[in-house]
């Protein structure tokens, strides 16, 4: 990842302050399937997805953060999880270690965002569908929804990224988090302190228009 991500305007966090913006990310081993791009070599490059949905009666604009090879690093850049609202976690069926690894996944996902919606997906079920049958238990006790999902061919895929942007909207609506609540009562202070400053200018120029009229 970029070292001075504060200088690309793309990475300017501050955004997903807003409620019309949400920002999901993406974690699992490499090869999982996570960004479904058909690639030789990983590279380590950041990579922003984005996308408009409709929630309700809200348009938000969404971005899926990517990063490739993850675990070829002992834990991802603390910016990564900075003001996520979701988390999507990824596991190639086909290969029982990036299951496996789904632990270490969470646990670090849980230091930085504790209160945050995550999924389990196990990805490339068209390989073989019989997994479909075995049943994957991590995340169960954690009460974490569970997607048998295909990025080739697209079995599930939109299902649980509609279910998952949901849940991203929803948990900033509603946020479990302490840091997020303060944060929240912060922004919308500071929305009261910019409308009474703009009824305050209001009252200003109506004073002087009838001065003026007097
Ligand atoms: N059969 C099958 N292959 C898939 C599926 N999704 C991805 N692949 C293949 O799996 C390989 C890895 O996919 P990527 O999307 O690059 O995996 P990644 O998790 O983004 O990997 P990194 O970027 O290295 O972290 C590619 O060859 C894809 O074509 C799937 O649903 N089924
Ligand atoms: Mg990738």
């Amino acid at each position: 990842m970029a070292g001075d991500v504060g200088s690309i305007p793309e990475l300017d966090q501050q955004k997903y302050d807003s409620d019309q913006q949400v920002k999901i990310i993406c974690l699992g081993d490499s090869a999982v399937g996570k960004s479904n791009r058909p690639q030789q070599l990983s590279t380590y490059a950041l990579t922003l997805y984005k996308h408009v949905a409709d929630v309700g009666n809200k348009t938000v604009a969404v971005d899926f953060w990517d990063t490739a090879g993850q675990e070829r690093f002992q834990s991802m850049h603390p910016s990564y999880y900075h003001k996520a609202h979701a988390c999507i976690m990824v596991f190639d069926v086909q290969r029982k270690i990036t299951y496996k690894n789904l632990a270490n996944w969470y646990k670090e996902l849980r230091e930085y965002r504790p209160e945050i919606p995550c999924c389990v997906v196990a990805n490339k079920i068209d390989a073989d569908l019989k997994v479909t049958q075995r049943s994957f238990n991590f995340g169960k006790k954690q009460g974490l929804p569970f997607y048998f999902v295909s990025a080739a061919d697209g079995t599930n895929v939109v299902k649980m990224f509609r279910d998952m942007i949901k849940r991203a909207v929803d948990y900033k609506q509603n946020p479990s988090d302490f840091m997020d609540e303060v944060l929240q009562e912060l922004e919308s202070f500071q929305l009261e302190k910019m409308e009474e400053n703009a009824e305050a200018e209001d009252e200003e120029q109506k004073s002087d228009q009838s001065t003026e009229l007097l």
